[in-house]
């Protein structure tokens, strides 16, 4: 059966109800996880009551401002786990940025800045958090990440995110080399389109949305739920010996040559 009470889980990348970070906070909180939230501060504290809100009925025990391009923010979120749970259990990477210039147009004219932007928020911070979160997976842990098959394609208008989620999905073999022996599990979930925020960026997103509906196998998309659904899965003992891997939950719309 899968779960997860007892363990501590720390998910990030909730920034209203329609992320797929919420649908995964969901089904952690429903296999019984303790949950901790981060959310992307602004400076009016918008986001912040926004996401109390969303999130009060999951009762997370932790909820703390973490932009990825913070170190300070990112150690104190460690430092207070450290503090109020001793130890975690499961780590959510749910996030990602580009500049929506990059996101539509030729790819061969993404500007430095543009290329250092992507590549910081959406892979680099997945190195940073689960350095930070391995001292603290004592008793080992899993770390999910999100990635696109933008990753392994060229996808219209995904241009420079589609390198960010190549280097995350290497990053999630070199970190499950290096981690698997603390027990510590790193896999990726390679979501099909979804409308969020995020995906509202790429330019032609409703486009792609249409195309896989009347191409995948199961004739839709997926749902956050069913991203959730995934991850719990991966968070759990029932996954206890994958790591490493991407797991692709698009409808089956990976695996069609047209
Ligand atoms: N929506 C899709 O079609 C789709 C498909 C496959 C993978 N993904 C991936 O899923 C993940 C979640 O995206 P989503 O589609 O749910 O969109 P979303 O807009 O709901 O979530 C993106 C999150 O990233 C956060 N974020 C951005 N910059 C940050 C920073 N500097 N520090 C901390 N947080 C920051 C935002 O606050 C937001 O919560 C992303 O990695 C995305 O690439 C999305």
């Amino acid at each position: 059966m899968l779960d997860l009470t007892g363990k501590n889980a720390l998910v990030t990348g909730i920034a209203n109800n329609r992320s797929i970070a919420w649908g995964i906070a969901q089904q952690l909180h429903k296999a019984g996880a303790n949950l901790g939230i981060t959310y992307l501060s602004d400076e009016k504290g918008k986001m912040e009551k926004k996401v109390a809100e969303l999130v009060e009925p999951l009762n997370p025990t932790l909820f703390l401002p973490c932009n990825v391009q913070n170190d300070d923010e990112i150690k104190s979120t460690f430092e207070t786990i450290h503090q109020k749970w001793g130890s975690l259990d499961i780590l959510i990477h749910c996030l990602a940025f580009a500049n929506k210039d990059d996101l539509s147009g030729d790819f061969s004219q993404t500007s430095r800045e543009g290329f250092r932007t992507a590549l910081d928020v959406s892979t680099y911070s997945l190195v940073q958090l689960a350095g930070a979160a391995k001292p603290l997976m004592t008793a080992g842990g899993s770390i999910v990440t999100l990635s696109y098959l933008g990753a392994v394609r060229a996808v219209p208008n995904y241009n420079v995110m589609g390198v960010a989620k190549a280097g995350l999905e290497a990053s999630v073999r070199y970190l499950a080399a290096e981690l698997g022996s603390a027990n510590i599990r790193v896999n990726a979930i390679s979501a099909g389109p979804i409308r969020t925020l995020a995906s509202s960026a790429v330019g032609g997103i409703l486009d792609m949305i249409h195309h896989v509906e009347k191409v995948a196998p199961l004739r839709r998309t997926v749902t956050q739920i069913e991203v959730g659904n995934a991850a719990a899965f991966l968070c759990s003992d029932l996954a206890s010996g994958i790591t490493g891997q991407v797991l692709y939950v698009d409808a089956g719309y990976e695996i069609m040559g047209m």
